[in-house]
């Protein structure tokens, strides 16, 4: 019974983190929308990440050292989230760029459910 209701719970914390992923695709893919609007004053930061892939690339390149800092550095839990938080959001808008879905994504993902990264990686060399 315990058990039951724990698995619940977990099923239900899973929907709430793709549908998380989901809501923040959509909001990103309608700023992107919006671009083609007339724009009055400074654009708000995601849409300037749209229109800038290099400070974009600088954006991502940095939360991907901070991430890593709250590894190397021992920080707590809620800091490796956060900046987990700031690499989604700043690789996801990179996605919406290439006009790439995040679905597009957890698929080659599942894809990979069934191998190994040893496999993975003997496969890659012995094609190249
Ligand atoms: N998830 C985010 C999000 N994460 C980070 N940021 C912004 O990204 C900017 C740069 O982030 P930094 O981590 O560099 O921020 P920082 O203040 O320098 O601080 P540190 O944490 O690195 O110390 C800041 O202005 C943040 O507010 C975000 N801005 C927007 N979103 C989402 O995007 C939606 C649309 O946002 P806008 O249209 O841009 O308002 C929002 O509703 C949110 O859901």
């Amino acid at each position: 019974m315990a058990f039951g209701i724990l698995r619940e719970n977990k099923v239900e914390g899973n929907k709430l983190a793709i549908s998380t992923l989901f809501s923040l695709e959509s909001t990103i893919s309608q700023r992107k929308a919006e671009l083609a609007a007339e724009q009055n004053g400074k654009p708000l930061w995601t849409k300037r990440l749209l229109l800038d892939n290099k400070l974009l690339c600088s954006k991502i390149s940095e939360e991907a050292d901070e991430l890593c800092r709250t590894l190397e550095e021992n920080e707590d839990k809620s800091r490796n989230a956060s900046e987990m938080a700031d690499v989604l959001y700043h690789t996801m808008i990179l996605l919406a760029n290439k006009d790439v879905k995040i679905e597009d994504v957890m698929q080659v993902l599942r894809q990979r459910f069934s191998q190994s990264g040893v496999e993975k990686k003997r496969g890659r060399i012995s094609q190249g």
